[in-house]
């Protein structure tokens, strides 16, 4: 007989996580996944037989290395650097790189996991990987920032390719970072082997609309979603969190389309502006300055600096959390219910924590999780995978014009897939269903690898 579908989920769950004991955020990350495909696996015993979910748990490699600088004073530095390539069924290993403190190789699984079935979602053929360091470019010169780009490259030149993996920005790695990270892996290989990296500079093989991939594709996701009860987002008012590169392109689509979003964040704080962001002066502030949030209030008599509370508790009928991991609690999803919220699309990765999820379903909101309504960044890179091999280049009409298709795409087949495996309406289980699928199929054709 065979075994129960919730004997193999709960199975493959406790044995990861005994292997991988201490590891907080890729616990969270599998019991998310693995609890939405137990429909899937109903269906499918083939998967179960061919010890799909056991190999889809396990990293297929995973790269630690030491990343040793020099600072400004002239003292050695010695941090951490992380690669873990997740899952290549379906294309070279694709996902981005994270400078934060907080990086560590639980962090590192999590995001490389979820990568591999939002990378599925997009249907652009890449596999899903995740890297970083522990390194924080806070107050960091640009001279230093080129030094630590340099060393991290130096190791993981070997590891990389346009065939094989190819990494990309996520928090604290910009244009600025990926443009050093090319530069050394240019010089060590004597290539310009322009399909190694994306979010590389437009003058020198990057893709129009990379940078505003993330963002505007979110704002597509929450259109798509409220174009299904008949609305849109014009002419309302949105919270959004952070103010890095998915927040600040989230405000600008929002704007595009008529929408008035009055808050951005960052991790000392958040601003209310009720006349609406100004977008010339975020963009200023954090792009080109790199500045704290409260220097926005600072500068703005229509907004409010806010030191401690939660930006939740701003009413507002749409919200786009865009900074970080679990930034979301439940407290934080009932203000915003009780404010008002009509949809939620995670421009961060994983910024709701569970709790916060159920809250916003109980209450009929609807909620797109970050596999489906970030994708955007990542399906723009493998555009620019694809311009790089051909050597084209495309307009930046076009190149919105495919990310918006690319977006309603991943919307139809996370929506077809609730519906398909019982839970209409529910994102995350349509979303986590049909990346699952694609991936596990791919895995079945090609054998035990
Ligand atoms: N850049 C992309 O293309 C992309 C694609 C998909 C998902 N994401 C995800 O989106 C999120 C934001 O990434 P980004 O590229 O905008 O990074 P970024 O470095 O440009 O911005 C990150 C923002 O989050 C804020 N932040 C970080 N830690 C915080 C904390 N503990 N509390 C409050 N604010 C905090 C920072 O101040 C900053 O405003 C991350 O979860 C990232 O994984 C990014």
């Amino acid at each position: 007989m065979q075994p129960s579908t919730s004997s193999v989920i709960n199975e493959t769950f406790a044995a990861a996580v005994s292997r991988n004991p201490e590891e907080p955020e890729f616990h969270q990350a599998l019991s998310e996944v693995l609890e939405s495909i137990e429909p899937v696996i109903a269906q499918h015993p083939e998967y179960v037989e061919a010890g799909i979910l056991e190999r889809l748990v396990e990293p297929e490699r995973q790269v630690l290395f030491r990343v040793p600088w020099v600072d400004d004073s002239g003292a050695i530095r010695v941090n951490r650097g992380f690669r873990v390539q997740f899952n290549s069924a379906l294309g070279p290993y694709k996902g981005g790189l994270r400078f934060h403190p907080t990086v560590n190789l639980s962090i590192m699984k999590f995001l490389g996991f979820e990568q591999t079935f939002k990378n599925a979602l997009t249907g652009q053929g890449i596999g899903g990987a995740k890297g970083g360091s522990d390194f924080d470019p806070h107050r960091r010169s640009d001279a230093e920032i080129m030094r630590f780009c340099q060393s991290f490259m130096t190791e993981l030149a070997r590891h990389i390719g346009a065939d094989t993996d190819v990494p990309a920005g996520d928090i604290g790695v910009g244009g600025r970072e990926i443009g050093y990270l090319f530069g050394q892996y240019r010089r060590i290989t004597n290539r310009h082997e322009s399909g190694v990296l994306t979010g590389k500079g437009i003058g020198w093989g990057g893709a129009q609309v990379r940078t505003e991939a993330t963002g505007y594709g979110a704002v597509f996701f929450l259109e798509e979603m409220l174009s299904v009860r008949r609305d849109s987002v014009e002419g309302k008012t949105a919270i959004v969190s952070g103010s890095g590169n998915v927040a600040i392109y989230a405000i600008e689509k929002l704007q595009q389309l008529g929408a008035k979003p009055i808050t951005a964040s960052d991790s000392s704080g958040f601003i209310v502006d009720e006349a609406g962001i100004d977008l010339e002066l975020l963009k200023d502030l954090k792009e080109a300055g790199r500045e704290r949030i409260s220097a926005y209030a600072a500068r703005r008599p229509s907004a409010r600096f806010v030191g401690s509370g939660r930006v939740w508790e701003v009413p507002g009928q749409l919200a786009i959390p865009a900074a970080t991991q679990n930034e979301l609690g439940s407290d934080d999803a009932a203000a915003l219910v009780r404010g008002g919220v009509l949809a939620v699309a995670e421009g961060a990765n994983m910024p709701s924590t569970p709790d916060a999820v159920e809250v916003f379903q109980q209450a009929g909101v609807l909620f797109a999780p970050g596999k489906a309504a970030n994708a955007g960044g990542v399906a723009t890179s493998a555009l620019e995978m694809a311009q790089n091999a051909a050597r084209e280049r495309w307009s930046f009409e076009d190149s919105e014009r495919r990310l918006q298709a690319i977006m309603c795409d991943i919307h139809a087949a996370s929506f077809a897939a609730a519906e398909r495996y019982g839970h209409p309406g529910d994102y995350v289980v349509g979303a986590n269903a049909a990346g699952f699928v694609r991936v596990a199929d791919a895995m079945l054709a090609q054998g035990l690898v």
